[in-house]
């Protein structure tokens, strides 16, 4: 956690560019503008649509990436949106990681996994990459991961092992930002807290043995920023967990109201928001359905890139 600590430090901002592309919010004239080349490209005709969706998804996030990187320190792509799209979407989600990595971002691949031991071992390759030595390989190029622990210690131990040796974090889901979490995380146990005040125990111990400098672990957790208060709580009782926070802007989320999710020091949590930065253009007033693909690209950026300073300045403005 000290590298996404000390970045976020240069930038002197707490924020996430979340890079959750759909067909939607990707103007459409971008994707129309690779149609001849991908129709030239495709054995299976069948294939194009989510093939030509792949590359302007990526060309998309290029631009929102160029526009953000002096000013935000992470990006984090939902693998979802990708997945969405098969095999083609599955090379524009790491050429995504990978071309943030390269502008100097720190990468926070959105795949929420979580399962048995040994399944969750294969699922640590996100983070560990393939081989060793000269054979080594990331196809990834992700600094964290995002992880489920409903399947509890043997579910997350093999993420914490394969972080602790490539230098790398994992964020453990907490207390979500969605309507109906309230279903499983808010039940009461026996001892009178609720699970996800348990969890959040857990994830404590889960990155006991990985403090670093910053007095942070490598094991953080999500916490929604549609919880302020719960959040403020977890932040007293989770001392050495660093909080991703997602749930501001789109899911009503706002800067007071994650600002008790911070230490102290204004440190100890990063904000997430995805559709309020990467689909800020629709809300520019500038679009016009006529203007070319560069434009509309152009537009997506300086969009983009005027939500992000905006965040950032809503988080400055409620930090120490
Ligand atoms: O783990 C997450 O990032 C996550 C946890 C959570 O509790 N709520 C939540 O919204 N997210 C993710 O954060 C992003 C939020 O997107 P926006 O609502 O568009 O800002 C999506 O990628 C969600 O999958």
């Amino acid at each position: 956690m000290d590298r996404l600590i000390e970045a976020i430090e240069a930038k002197q901002n707490p924020s996430v560019v979340g890079l959750d592309p759909t067909e939607a919010l990707v103007p459409e004239q971008i994707v129309a503008s690779f149609a001849e080349e991908i129709g030239e490209q495709v054995e299976d005709p069948t294939e194009a649509p989510a093939t030509q969706l792949s590359v302007a998804f990526f060309e998309f996030n290029r631009a929102i990436i160029d526009a953000v990187a002096d000013i935000v320190p992470a990006v984090k792509p939902q693998i979802a949106m990708y997945e969405a799209l098969g095999p083609a979407g599955i090379d524009a989600y790491a050429m995504t990681c990978e071309y943030a990595k390269q502008q100097g971002l720190y990468v926070l691949g959105d795949v929420k996994r979580g399962d048995i031991g040994s399944t969750a071992a294969a699922y640590a390759h996100h983070l560990s990459g393939i081989g060793t030595g000269e054979d080594a390989f990331d196809p990834w190029h992700e600094d964290a991961v995002t992880v489920n622990p409903y399947l509890g210690t043997d579910g997350i131990a093999p993420f914490v092992e394969a972080a602790t040796s490539a230098d790398k974090d994992i964020f453990v889901l907490v207390r979500t930002s969605n309507p109906s979490s309230s279903e499983l995380q808010e039940l009461e146990l026996a001892s009178g807290e609720h699970v996800y005040e348990h969890v959040a125990d857990l994830i404590e111990g889960w990155g006991a043995e990985t403090v670093g400098k910053s007095g942070y672990s490598r094991v953080g957790a999500v916490v929604g920023a549609t919880h302020p208060e719960e959040g403020k709580a977890l932040r007293a009782r989770m001392p050495h967990t660093f909080f991703l926070v997602p749930g501001y802007g789109a899911q009503g989320g706002t800067a007071q109201g994650v600002a008790g999710m911070f230490d102290k020091d204004g440190r100890g949590a990063l904000v997430n928001s995805s559709r309020g930065i990467i689909g800020a253009w629709r809300k520019s007033g500038k679009y016009d359905e006529s203007m070319s693909a560069d434009d509309a690209l152009d537009l997506v950026a300086e969009s983009a890139r005027e939500a992000a300073k905006n965040m950032r300045d809503d988080l400055r403005a409620v930090l120490p």
